[in-house]
């Protein structure tokens, strides 16, 4: 969401963000129907006025123009009621426009309709050379039975998983060392549910543009989340914080429900793209000053960065397009890591600054030192998403007798043990 006062102020500014994220909105559809929603709270408040003129003569009034009065009176208010019923449905209007605006992307992101237009900025690790032929993530899994991805796919569908043995006592482990490293960077861990109500979808930005992504409970009037960054976006919303009790810094650990919907044929093979996940979310609360969210957006990437270097997967750091950095964002940089099996890089964590494009929607405000209630910005990345982290874990450190060995850093969670 945009203030008005920013879209009247900036129109150029806030045309080009629809154009360059794609969206499909008529501005002048927007400003006309504010336009006419101010008009009719005046000419509300106008009749008001004037049937409170007229109650305050009543009293005094001659008994002869008490009928007169008294039917004016009745009239302003007829009028005031339909006006207010128009004003109702132009509002209805307006909000549901108001939740289409982009949020204003920075100066440096590519300017472009997708992913192809991504650049790198930097990229870190060797890519292993194998001298013997590497086996992808599921031939690994298959020869140390490490998941059933046949019989559970006859139980729960497609785009599901089991772990099994020791990969599923590390898929646990590395949702517990994400949580520990990020709540020793300052982070609150919590964890919060997938389930949750339709506005705190509206309020993190997933609705009203990826409804068909998101699984419904419609009996309980609920969806299932693909991230813990719906229910932290809302945790909060509604209330005045104290400024100086920002920033709030959470580590937010949840399953993940995604349908995939616009995914067919894309990662069917193996743990790459699945309907339920595990995610550890790094998710900031902040003043809305700009420098102050550039600090967080570069701390909340190193510190993903950080833990991708520990589990020694190589990786590269990519400035998101226009198009493909989604509606909310002010800036996106994906971090990729390296599949041998692909011989290529595959997203595995997504760092975003939102500014206060998801404050506005959300009604996260805090009292400034100045006393000004104002709304905050807010910025996620992933800190660690399984199983989709382990394709590479697994790949990269395979060894010539399909054995994985382990990282040094990782080595504790499994009882000090080199191998997986
Ligand atoms: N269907 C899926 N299956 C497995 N992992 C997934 C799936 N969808 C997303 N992920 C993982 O979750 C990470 C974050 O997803 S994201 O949509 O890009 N971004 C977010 O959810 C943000 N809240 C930051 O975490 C992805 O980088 C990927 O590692």
């Amino acid at each position: 969401m945009l203030g008005m006062d920013f879209i009247k102020a900036n129109r150029p500014t806030v045309e080009r963000a629809i154009r360059d994220k794609g969206v499909t909105l008529d501005l002048d559809a927007l400003l006309a129907l504010d336009g006419d929603a101010r008009a009719l709270k005046t000419e509300i408040d106008n009749l008001r006025a004037s049937r409170n003129a007229i109650s305050a003569r009543f009293k005094d009034a001659r008994p002869e123009e008490k009928a007169a009065l008294g039917a004016e009176a009745k009239a302003a208010g007829a009028k005031a009621s339909e006006l207010e019923a128009q004003l109702g449905a132009k509002e209805t209007e307006l909000k549901q426009l108001m939740l289409k605006l982009p949020g204003i992307p920075w100066d440096g992101a590519p300017v472009g309709p997708d992913e192809s237009f991504n650049t790198v900025i930097r990229s870190e690790g060797a890519v292993p050379k194998f001298d013997f032929e590497p086996l992808d993530h599921v031939a690994l899994i298959e020869k140390n039975e490490w998941a059933d991805l046949s019989r559970i796919v006859q139980v729960s569908g497609s785009r599901t998983y089991c772990l099994k043995g020791r990969l599923a006592l590390l898929e646990t482990k590395l949702m517990g060392w994400a949580l520990d490293r990020i709540a020793a960077a300052g982070f609150t861990p919590i964890t919060v549910p997938a389930i949750a109500r339709e506005q705190a979808f509206l309020n993190q930005g997933q609705f009203p543009g990826h409804v068909e992504e998101t699984y419904a409970l419609p009996n309980d009037d609920a969806f299932l989340a693909g991230t813990a960054e719906v229910a932290l976006t809302s945790l909060h919303s509604g209330e005045i914080v104290d400024g100086a009790k920002l920033p709030i810094l959470y580590a937010g650990y949840s399953p993940c429900f995604r349908r995939e919907a616009g995914s067919a044929g894309k990662d069917v093979r193996g743990l790459l793209r699945v309907h339920q996940f595990l995610k550890v979310e790094q998710w900031v609360m902040c003043e809305a000053d700009e420098e102050m969210s550039a600090e967080w957006h570069a701390t909340l990437l190193r510190l993903a960065e950080d833990m991708l270097q520990a589990m020694e997967i190589p990786y590269q750091v990519i400035e998101t397009s226009t198009g493909d950095m989604g509606l909310g964002k002010y800036r996106m940089n994906d971090i990729e890591s390296w599949v041998p099996s692909l011989d290529k890089y595959r997203e595995t964590h997504s760092c975003s600054t939102l500014h206060d494009w998801q404050a506005r929607r959300a009604n996260l405000r805090y009292r400034d030192a100045e006393g000004k209630v104002r709304f905050a910005h807010t910025l996620n990345n992933t800190a660690l998403a399984s199983p989709r982290i382990l394709v590479p874990l697994l790949e990269n450190h395979q060894t010539a007798d399909g054995r994985v060995r382990l990282p040094a850093a990782l080595r504790d969670l499994m009882g000090g043990d080199e191998y997986l």
